[in-house]
């Protein structure tokens, strides 16, 4: 399988606090990757650095083989509206649009008719099990139903890679189990990677492989967990 992102090498000083000291991860396509490791050992620095949202002082982020930490700002923030989905915890819907807005919002901040990107929009929702709750704002969806339409929202692109933050962060366990595996299943179904920080032993165990993180370095990282 191809390597759609790879870190390497990859380090980041606050400073005198070492977050990363000299990473190197890869994930292929259709990989799913969860980031474990203690508080702040570097989880959030990782994810955000392999998004390109921080900088590194030192190592490369690539994708697809192309170098991305040395784009303009600009062409950065293009790549990842483009190229990169991202689900966090939680307080990423826009509570004033209703769920087919949110989800078609990426698609209209490149320039897609508003019809048209609510009708693309619209299709993710039965993948996701949310038939029915097109027009339902998110202050009338469930945790579990808000963070599938922020999942749907990160998939409308068609991304290279998903981001996730600590997504079940804020729910029971029996909604993070299922949102974990609808989240896991419909990117790799879209072809997407899926790099995923979390706290939780269950969620992470959802993805093919486990990277543990300590004092900003790799301490484990295992094989292929998943079929
Ligand atoms: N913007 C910043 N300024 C200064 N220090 C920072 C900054 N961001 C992170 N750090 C420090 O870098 C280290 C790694 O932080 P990071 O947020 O990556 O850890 P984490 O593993 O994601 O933690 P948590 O599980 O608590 O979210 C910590 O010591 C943190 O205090």
């Amino acid at each position: 399988m191809n390597t759609v992102l790879a870190g390497r090498g990859l380090t980041k000083k606050y400073g005198s606090t070492t977050a990363l000291d000299g990473v190197d991860v890869e994930v292929r396509e259709r990989d799913s990757l969860a980031v474990m490791g203690p508080s702040g050992s570097g989880k959030s620095t990782l994810l955000h650095t392999l998004a390109g949202i921080i900088r590194p002082d030192g190592g490369t982020v690539l994708l697809r083989g192309q170098a991305i930490d040395g784009l303009s700002e600009n062409r950065l923030s293009t790549l990842r509206r483009k190229r990169f989905g991202f689900v966090f915890q939680f307080g990423q819907l826009l509570p004033e649009l209703p769920a087919e807005e949110n989800v078609a919002l990426p698609l209209m901040l490149e320039g897609m008719p508003r019809r048209q990107a609510v009708r693309q929009a619209r299709r993710w929702f039965a993948p996701l099990g949310l038939d029915g709750l097109e027009h339902r704002r998110p202050g009338q969806l469930s945790g579990g139903q808000a963070q599938r339409v922020a999942i749907a929202r990160a998939l409308v692109v068609e991304p290279d890679v998903v981001f996730a933050d600590e997504p079940t962060g804020a729910l029971d366990q029996a909604t993070s189990t299922e949102v974990v595996r609808l989240l896991t299943s419909v990117a790799r179904e879209q072809g997407a990677a899926l790099v995923m920080v979390t706290h939780d032993a269950d969620v992470a165990a959802h993805c093919d492989r486990i990277l543990q993180v300590r004092d900003g370095r790799i301490s484990h990282h295992s094989q292929y967990t998943v079929a």
